[in-house]
């Protein structure tokens, strides 16, 4: 179990497949450049925990899931229950769950890993954080690299239970992003959704 948790009484958890660029993320949307980026999948190995708006409040990085080279399948599936495990016991903390995707590549990891008694990573992400009333975004990545745009979106709303078109989701659920540019309004947009729905306007000028 993850053991470095600072005592904060609100966070923002991201979560998301090895590789996807939740460090890269976490590093724009903060400004602060302890995250590892662009090494081998799976650096990402305990949270990183990052103080924001003071002392009460925090955005934290939780390990890579699914698969990486040279990590054993056991250590893998300790690491996605030590997930499971810290958004369960921290739900009542957790403002916002995002749900960090490849847009190039997502829909077709889904399909690969859709089985009859087999449900994908990312999607059985999604249903968790929901299921634990934990409001979440999925912050649709390397758009950069994606040309159809729409068809992609509408296909991963498809996966993911949320009916499409994709733009209905806009602004809460959905938010196609290109960390590495820095492109992130669709995901602050949904953020400062969340952080008003959850009546903490006081934290909506730290997403600007
Ligand atoms: N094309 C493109 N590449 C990106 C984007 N964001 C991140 N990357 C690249 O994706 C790779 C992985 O990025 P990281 O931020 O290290 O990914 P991570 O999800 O933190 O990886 P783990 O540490 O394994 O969990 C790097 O080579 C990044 O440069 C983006 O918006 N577009």
């Amino acid at each position: 179990m993850f053991e470095n948790r600072p005592k904060r009484d609100a966070e923002v958890v991201f979560v998301g497949r090895s590789n996807v660029g939740k460090s890269t993320l976490m590093r724009e949307l903060t400004g602060h450049s302890k995250f590892n980026t662009g090494k081998k999948p799976g650096v990402t190995r305990e949270p990183n925990h990052f103080d924001w708006a003071g002392e009460s409040f925090m955005f934290s990085d939780l390990p890579g899931f699914g698969f990486m080279s040279g990590v054993e399948e056991e250590r893998r599936e300790a690491i996605k229950t030590d997930i499971v495990r810290y958004i369960e016991e921290h739900a009542d903390k957790i403002l916002v769950g995002v749900l960090v995707v490849d847009g190039k590549s997502v829909v077709d990891i889904i399909d690969r890993h859709t089985g009859e008694d087999s449900i994908p990573h990312d999607v059985e992400m999604f249903y968790f954080l929901e299921e634990l009333g934990i409001p979440t975004v999925v912050a649709v990545n390397k758009m950069d690299k994606v040309d159809d745009r729409d068809e992609r979106l509408n296909d991963l709303c498809d996966r993911l239970g949320l009916y499409p078109p994709w733009e209905q989701w806009k602004g809460d659920t959905i938010a196609p992003i290109v960390a590495k540019r820095g492109q992130l309004e669709p995901l602050k947009e949904a953020l400062r959704h969340h952080f008003h729905e959850a009546k903490r306007d006081d934290l909506l000028k730290f997403v600007k």
